[in-house]
């Protein structure tokens, strides 16, 4: 009698969806998805009803359900943007996360076998990375590689991964300017390749395919300030991104990027993104080089106490540039309040959830 095989890390990943529109793209995922423990947060109006097809279990957080669940500190989650998902990250109690985009389906890989995206990214988050010496036949840790002749032995054990950075098939993830300008562009290059993004090197990280390693870095997962009430929008993963990166090389952690591929499905509006992204898109030239010279000091040895040490300094570089830095740093703050309030053991696990569902 065959036994079933029971999925990797089933009890141990949150699946983190936002959502303005509906949730039919599960059925697509449900072989790969039903198995998992799905946090739905839902943008945008809270009297509307999401409906979670039948037979995935979750808890769904709308915005007065955030209200009443942080108080004050609701301040800086995000309405009205895509950022808002990383409420999904502080009220999980899983020690890893995976977040996609609803417009993401399931992608086909060169041999026409559907791809379970999930279950690469389990694969990339449990074998080491290697960011202090770049391999160059890609990840040494999968079947039928390894580390290639002059990679020093001493390095071979690699880092912890913390953070499984995914690509997409279809509509690529590109900004408003180069959307405008090459509307038709489909991606439909299938590389076959996961790497470690260098230490010291930044990268333009996509929430829409996305997992990492919640008790490693979980608490820089902040998604930003985004969308309604504020001056820019779709810099929510960006930003989360340059800290994550800058963080993990302080604390000697790995990013890996490319495979799996999903399907992205939809491309959003040009020109309502080129209005969310315009400062961004000149702000960026200033933001980047701050992420590149920022060093964090030695006694910053948790990721919340790195992330208020970089809040500080957002505050103090970036303050100049626009108002909007200084209220940035400080949501960075309350963010970090409300992730330990939520996540400290003795009111842990007392947060109300959302509206729930068993199986
Ligand atoms: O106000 C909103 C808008 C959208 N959502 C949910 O967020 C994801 C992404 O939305 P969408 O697919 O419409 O946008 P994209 O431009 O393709 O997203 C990419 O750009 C980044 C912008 O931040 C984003 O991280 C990328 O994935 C969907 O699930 C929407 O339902 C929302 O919650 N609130
Ligand atoms: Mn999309």
């Amino acid at each position: 009698m065959s036994v079933p095989i029971t999925p990797a890390l089933k009890d141990e990943l949150d699946i983190v969806i936002p959502t303005i529109r509906n949730l039919d793209f599960l059925e697509m995922w449900r072989p790969f998805f039903q198995p998992y423990h799905l946090i739905i947060v839902q943008d945008g109006d809270p009297t509307k009803t999401i409906k979670v097809p039948e037979g995935f279990d979750y808890e769904l957080y709308n915005r007065n359900d955030i209200n009443r669940i942080l108080g004050p500190k609701a301040s800086c989650i995000s309405f009205k943007d895509s950022a808002c998902r990383c409420f999904g990250y502080m009220v999980s109690k899983k020690k890893y996360i995976y977040t996609i985009d609803d417009d993401c389906f399931v992608a086909k890989d060169p041999t026409g076998k559907e791809i379970n995206a999930l279950e690469q990214h389990i694969k990339n988050l449990l074998c080491p990375s290697t960011p202090n010496f770049f391999n160059t036949l890609y990840d040494p840790y999968r079947e039928g590689a390894d580390f290639v002749r002059g990679y020093p032995f001493s390095m071979r054990e690699g880092v912890k991964t913390a953070v499984s950075h995914g690509l997409w098939m279809n509509i690529p993830d590109y900004d408003a300017p180069t959307q405008m300008v090459k509307p038709l562009e489909r991606n439909t290059r299938y590389v076959d390749a996961v790497m470690t993004i260098p230490k010291g090197t930044l990268f333009p990280m996509c929430g829409m395919n996305l997992a990492f390693d919640r008790e490693l870095i979980g608490p820089a997962m902040y998604f930003g300030l985004m969308g309604d009430g504020q001056p820019i929008g779709r810099y929510d993963d960006m930003w989360a991104g340059w800290c994550i990166k800058v963080i993990c090389d302080h604390l000697g952690l790995g990013v890996k990027t490319g495979l799996p591929y999903i399907w992205h499905s939809k491309a959003s509006n040009p020109f309502v993104n080129l209005k969310k992204e315009y400062k961004g898109i000149f702000w960026q030239e200033e933001i980047i080089p701050f992420f590149q010279s920022v060093s964090l000091p030695k006694d910053c040895t948790s990721v919340q106490k790195c992330y208020l040490v970089l809040a500080e300094k957002v505050k103090e570089k970036l303050g100049p540039i626009d108002p909007y830095f200084t209220k940035l740093a400080d949501a960075m703050v309350t963010w970090i309040e409300a992730w330990d309030q939520i996540n400290s053991t003795s009111t842990g696990a007392k947060v109300a959830n959302g509206t729930a569902n068993g199986k």
